[in-house]
């Protein structure tokens, strides 16, 4: 079955919320930033983005739509939020206008139904869409990275990813190529089950050919760069006992999936505290991209040779069909089959050694 009608709309909806959230992150206003009862941050751009990619995907697929997606307006709904959700109204309908194709315009209650539609419990039957509107807000506040990531489920499987990151430069962000003169920003990766996986910058159309890492070895391996997110002992200890000679490379979002795919690195070493509940959004799209690679598909070399891998830290593929969570008692371990039974190895020992159990 092929899913191109889904993966162009999706392409489509990645693009232009991501350019909602660089016009965002460019001149950031204090009242653009709340905080969730979770504690956790949400900025004018999370909900845009979301509203933005809800609607346009609705207006494409109308028929039995679910959509699973990280922000609700129950905040936005709340006395006093009515100045923040007039000015992300504004950013919707500027980004509608801005792509030259859409000639309607929402209001406030549009924006905010549009954002409601995310509340969909997925599951293992039908089509679902996967949404994270921002995934690395805090990389977004920042200033660094984070990524729109968008996937579709069909009977539980992912089968096409749309990952869209800004500031993510085109070329190899470590090793010997880091170094390299164009400094251009802004990555549209994608993938569809059996299609293979490719990345284009975000303002253009032409696929590029990216630098391939040729040593295990010398590979970079990727965490977050929040502490808080996963534990940065821990998978240093790992990548000691692999033999990794480069530091890690800390970033935020899904942005590490994609850097990933195109062999900027070969480990990926998510290991959450206990009691963490990992989001399917925080994983679906990414996923594909990495492990919809084939040889002949592929725009990386390093991986695309060995076939790219996402399981739990006990090996297990990740389940997307039980719901808006993973429910792993374990990391998630993004690598190449040829470098799985040595990383696991390292990734038994190291969480014995620290007396954690998977
Ligand atoms: N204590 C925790 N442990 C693991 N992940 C966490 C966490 N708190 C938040 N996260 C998730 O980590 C995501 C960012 O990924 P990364 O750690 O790879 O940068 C966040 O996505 P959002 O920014 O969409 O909320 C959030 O879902
Ligand atoms: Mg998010």
């Amino acid at each position: 079955m092929s899913y191109d009608k889904e993966l162009a709309a999706a392409k489509k909806a990645a693009s232009l919320a991501a350019r909602l959230c660089q016009k965002v992150q460019k001149v950031l206003l204090q009242s653009d930033v709340q905080s969730k009862n979770n504690r956790s941050p949400v900025t004018v751009a999370d909900y845009g983005s979301q509203a933005l990619v809800s609607f346009l995907l609705q207006q494409e697929f109308p028929a039995g739509f679910s959509l699973i997606a990280e922000e609700d307006s129950k905040d936005l709904r709340k006395d006093g939020a009515q100045e923040i959700v007039e000015r992300i109204t504004k950013l919707v309908n500027d980004s509608l206008t801005s792509d030259g194709s859409y000639s309607v315009t929402l209001s406030t209650e549009d924006v905010l139904k549009a954002i409601d539609s995310g509340k969909s419990e997925g599951g293992s039957e039908g089509r679902h869409w996967v949404l994270d509107p921002i995934d690395g807000t805090k990389g977004f506040l920042r200033g660094d990275q984070y990524a729109v990531a968008l996937a579709l489920l069909d009977r539980g499987k992912v089968v096409l990813g749309v990952l869209a990151c800004p500031n993510l430069p085109l070329t190899c962000i470590s090793g010997a190529d880091r170094h390299s003169p164009n400094n251009e920003v802004g990555c549209l990766f994608f993938a569809e089950v059996g299609g293979g996986t490719y990345m284009q910058p975000l303002d253009g159309s032409s696929t590029v050919q990216v630098s391939a890492v040729e040593n295990p070895e010398e590979a970079s391996f990727f965490e977050s760069y929040e502490a808080a997110h996963s534990m940065h002992d821990l998978s240093s200890l790992i990548a000691q006992k692999l033999g990794v000679k480069a530091p890690p490379v800390r970033m935020d979002s899904q942005v590490k999936y994609g850097a990933l795919s195109r062999g900027d690195g070969a480990i990926y070493i998510r290991l959450p505290r206990k009691g963490y509940r990992e989001k399917i959004w925080d994983h679906a799209a990414g996923s594909i991209v990495v492990s919809g690679m084939d040889q002949f598909h592929s725009v990386c070399y390093f991986l695309s040779k060995a076939g790219g891998v996402v399981t739990d830290a006990a090996g297990n593929p990740l389940d997307f069909s039980r719901g808006r969570y993973l429910d792993l008692d374990t990391g998630i371990i993004v690598t190449n089959q040829k470098l799985m039974p040595s990383l696991f190895k390292a990734v038994r020992e190291s969480l014995e050694e620290k007396a954690l159990s998977l």
